[in-house]
């Protein structure tokens, strides 16, 4: 009786095997699908971590194989590029939670930010992150953030003069990437925590020096074994990737240690605010987004609260998401308006009428609000394009939770010459979502696709029939319910600095030829040519501008 019952228990198991072997390879098979020719045992994926720009493999792919295209991992995984609008629409947008980050990006975020809203993969811890942290991101909360922007413009525009450019009148070659971040990291400290990191008049400052290259430090061009153990993950227990972080390599030796110097800021400042929170009234409290979110954290119900560690995560997240990310896209507006004078003459310009309006207004100072950098077009525009043209999170890694159908905005040629409008896919696919050839579609952005181009943006040129992305139909800041939380954070971080930088300064390439790349080290990261050995580095020629 028993070895019937094991007989039939086995041939189903074994029935069960064959048919979920059978869909893999035959429904649900993505083989059809056209892309590079892998090796089997490294796959392709690592080439993307050795170009020397950034999507340059991904425009070559999207003009050989279109919108979406086969990639493979290590021992003949494959994974699928996408850059087709409706596609991302239906990972992004329309699937809720369907498709998680990939293993990789959680377990590596994990290492330095801890337990996060980055890497909170169920949909309740996700929404209960999401939801302690969207009070401190609400649209007057932001506005309260104004002051501190400017002061971080202000005081950076002080320091250049007085520490370089006084006696320099011709100007002189400035690394502008490491001052915006020292700039961006102090506004961090301000906005999210009513704290001095002090980065600005130390760039010794130990937060400062834990982030300094981290990115440079930690991913660029990885060894071919990393690739290979990163691909065995997924296969791997989720309790022992828990201690991947620590392996002593380089990566994760300096991902520990930003973690810990920022854990021992954290400990701090969420005590601090939680001891704010009990006994001074909401009124009086401090408006930095740590504050609003331990209080909105209090009067939540319980099942929705963030423990203290991982709040103490949120900080580690805000600070790194924060500031890095804005400098960099900083630094690449520079660069833009240093190769394009034409451009730079224009913001000028703009930002001249607007002050002379403020100016005639009845109204106390000069500064700059919200409505007004809102209604400067040309503005708005030239920093789109730069989102655009630079998305600093260039790739992004998700699977699927189930197996769906993918739709396509335009039919796709697969290897059998076959015309197709959607992919089958099965759980456990994996995606590799091409943010920067998204947004180089010449089918959206225009036939001048991978030209810096602002005034597409004010001549209507661009055809956004799929609505994609939280802002300006981009992918650059990601879309849907992950997307950036920061992003208007951001955006008004970035109007506020820029404009107050092109009052005060001039800002040309360096006289020296310095061919600037952009380098895949996890974020993309300008450095220049035959120099990377000194990492991330922008050297633009500033100049003041007198009064
Ligand atoms: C130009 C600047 C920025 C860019 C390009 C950017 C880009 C992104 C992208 C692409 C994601 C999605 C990541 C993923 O799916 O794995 C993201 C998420 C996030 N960003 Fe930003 N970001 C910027 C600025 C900021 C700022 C200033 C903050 C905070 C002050 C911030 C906080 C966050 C947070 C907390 C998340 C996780 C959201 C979630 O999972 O619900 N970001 N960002």
């Amino acid at each position: 009786m028993v070895s019937i019952t094991s007989a039939v228990s086995v041939s189903v198991l074994i029935s069960l095997t064959v048919y979920t072997i059978y869909r893999r390879l035959t429904k649900f098979s993505v083989k059809h699908i056209r892309g590079p020719d892998p090796s089997f045992w490294k796959g392709n994926m690592h080439t993307f971590s050795y170009q020397s720009n950034v999507g340059d493999l991904d425009f070559e792919y999207v003009k050989e194989y279109g919108l979406v295209w086969r990639m493979s991992a290590p021992l003949g995984q494959d994974v699928l590029a996408v850059a087709d609008p409706k596609a991302l629409q239906h990972i992004y947008q329309r699937s809720g939670y369907n498709y998680p980050k990939s293993i990789e990006s959680d377990v590596i975020t994990r290492i330095f930010l801890g337990d996060s809203i980055m890497n909170a993969h169920t949909d309740h811890s996700h929404a209960r992150h999401r939801k302690a942290m969207s009070p401190a991101f609400s649209a007057s909360q932001l506005r309260s953030f104004l002051p501190q922007f400017r002061n971080g413009a202000a005081k950076l525009c002080r320091l250049w003069k007085e520490q370089i450019l006084d006696e320099k009148p011709e100007g002189e070659v400035i690394p502008v990437n490491k001052w915006l971040a020292r700039m961006t990291l102090d506004v961090i400290g301000e906005t999210a925590f009513h704290f001095e990191f002090g980065a600005l008049d130390n760039s010794g400052n130990e937060v400062s020096k834990a982030y300094d290259n981290l990115f440079a430090d930690s991913q660029l061009h990885p060894r071919l074994w990393m690739t290979f153990f990163r691909a065995s993950w997924k296969w791997l227990p989720r309790p022992l990737l828990n201690f991947v972080g620590y392996i002593p390599t380089r990566e994760y030796k300096r991902f520990r240690k930003s973690k810990k110097v920022v854990d021992k800021v954290s400990t701090i400042l969420v005590d601090a605010a939680i001891e704010e929170a009990k006994v001074v009234e909401v009124e009086k409290s401090n408006k930095d987004v740590m504050s609003v979110l331990v209080r909105a954290n209090m009067s939540e119900n319980p099942s929705f609260q963030l423990s203290k560690n991982e709040m103490m995560s949120q900080m580690a997240t805000l600070t790194l998401a924060g500031h890095d990310t804005t400098a960099s896209v900083l630094a690449w507006s520079l660069w833009e308006l240093a190769k394009h004078p034409k451009y730079q003459n224009h913001l000028r310009e703009e930002v001249k009428q607007k002050r002379e309006e403020i100016a005639r207004r009845d109204d106390e100072g000069d500064d700059f609000e919200m409505e007004d950098l809102e209604s400067m077009p040309f503005l708005q525009a030239l920093l789109k394009e730069v989102l655009r043209l630079h998305p600093i999170v260039y790739h992004l890694g998700r699977f699927a939770a189930k197996d769906d159908i993918i739709p396509l905005s335009e039919p796709l040629v697969t290897a059998t010459g076959e015309n197709i409008e959607e992919i089958p896919i099965a759980k456990g696919q994996e995606f590799l979502i091409s943010v920067c050839a998204y947004n180089r579609i010449k089918g959206i952005w225009g036939e001048d696709a991978n030209e810096f181009n602002p005034q597409r943006f004010i001549n209507g040129e661009v055809e956004n029939t799929i609505k994609l992305g939280v802002y300006g139909n981009l992918m650059t800041f990601s879309a849907g319910t992950r997307g950036c939380i920061g992003w208007r954070f951001s955006l008004i971080e970035m109007q506020t600095v820029l404009v107050a930088l092109v009052q005060n300064f001039e800002f040309s390439l360096p006289p020296t030829e310095t061919e600037i790349l952009r380098m895949p080290a996890g974020l993309m990261a300008p450095m220049v040519k035959n120099r990377l050995k000194e990492g991330v580095l922008m050297p633009l020629t500033v100049r003041a501008l007198s009064a």
